[in-house]
């Protein structure tokens, strides 16, 4: 366990694993680099927020250092947050969607078990054995759940390293493990139980309720990493794209921009007028932010009511007012105190 001698903040990111380098390169993409003297270091800073210092844990154990308050922030899978956040509530999921670590918390069977395709046939074929299902997982906690509420008599076999082999070996009947292409499972012969997804996961953001309740720094570092967070992942979805449109006047022009229906614009187009070298015309350029699904709607829609000279640009970030989740977060803490 981490000693707390220090009242710095801390933050732990994952040190190794897939997670692992796709969090640091969200923290850059965020603006939020990672500075690492050493890479043999477990520890280091984030220029652009000095008041927190950065630790590095495997996924499961920065869960455990968040709940018993040694580290203030995290970023790990919610799969091991839900396994290991226990009861008390002290681990406050406060960014949900990272929008990376993306998988499913799924039970498997061999492909021999023709007879079982969902969780009701496996509760069926269980009840012809003469004794408790075995079940290989590092999720005790979440199969053991899952199992009881489907009343299926079973025993958990604690596993590290790769589970998937152990209804080959024959210590365990099936498993309950991490899914995502699927390639692990079908080169072992197992099929995941399509209703037996218990956790849709990807990776979020966490943080020790008592450190934000009672160190006013803690609520002001998770407002400034929610602010830049939030900011570059809705600006992923969307584009900045300029037009120069002909037209009588840029209400004319907004007009027809808002009965199209792929190009309202956050708030509405921003329009200026164009400074023409020839008298004549009145051309006006037209900035707006579309979602990047749309693109091409949107390029067909600004041709339809003469836009010409399309440039599309990435957007680094869009902040709002407030980012949502801090809002929503203020709102969470004010009903653990009340
Ligand atoms: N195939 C995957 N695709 C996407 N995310 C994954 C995948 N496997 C794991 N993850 C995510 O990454 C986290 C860490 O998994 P990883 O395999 O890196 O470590 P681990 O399995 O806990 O450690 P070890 O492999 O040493 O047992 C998981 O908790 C999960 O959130
Ligand atoms: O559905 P797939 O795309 O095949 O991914 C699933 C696999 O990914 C994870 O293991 P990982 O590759 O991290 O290796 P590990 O066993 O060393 O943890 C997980 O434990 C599965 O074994
Ligand atoms: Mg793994």
């Amino acid at each position: 366990m981490l000693n707390r001698e220090t009242t710095d903040l801390r933050l732990s990111l994952p040190s190794k694993g897939r997670l692992a380098e796709e969090t640091l390169d969200f923290m850059s993409d965020c603006g939020l680099t990672v500075y690492r003297p050493n890479p043999r270091q477990y520890e280091a800073v984030i220029p652009a927020l000095p008041s927190v210092r950065v630790l590095f844990q495997r996924p499961p154990d920065i869960v455990v250092s968040v709940r018993e308050g040694t580290v203030d922030f995290g970023i790990t899978g919610l799969d091991v947050v839900e396994e290991r956040k226990g009861d008390q509530n002290e681990v406050l999921v406060i960014h949900d969607a990272l929008n990376f670590g993306q998988c499913r918390l799924n039970l498997a069977v061999p492909e021999a078990w023709s007879d079982v395709s969902t969780v009701d046939t496996l509760a069926q074929k269980v009840k012809t054995f003469n004794r408790k299902l075995r079940v290989a997982t590092k999720y005790p906690e979440l199969t053991g759940k899952f199992l009881q509420s489907k009343n299926i008599e079973h025993i958990l076999i604690p596993a590290e390293g790769t589970l998937e082999t152990a209804p080959s070996i024959g210590y365990a009947d099936m498993i309950c493990d991490i899914v995502s292409s699927g390639q692990t499972l079908r080169d072992n012969r197992l099929v995941a139980l399509p209703d037996g997804c218990l956790l849709n996961s990807q990776a979020v953001l966490i943080a020790n309720r008592d450190s934000l309740v009672n160190r006013p720094e803690a609520l002001q570092a998770a407002r400034f990493l929610l602010e830049f967070f939030e900011a570059h992942l809705r600006a992923n979805e969307n584009l900045s794209i300029f037009a120069n449109i002909r037209g009588e006047s840029p209400e004319a022009i907004a007009e027809s921009i808002f009965k199209s229906c792929h190009i309202p614009g956050l708030q509405g187009p921003t329009i200026s007028r164009v400074i023409v070298r020839e008298p004549g015309e009145n051309w006006y350029a037209v900035n707006i932010i579309v979602q990047r699904s749309n693109l091409f709607q949107a390029i067909t829609e600004l041709r339809s009511i003469g836009g010409s000279g399309v440039v599309v640009t990435p957007v680094k970030y869009i902040f709002d007012e407030e980012p949502p989740r801090y809002t929503a977060l203020l709102k969470t803490l004010m009903e653990y105190q009340s």
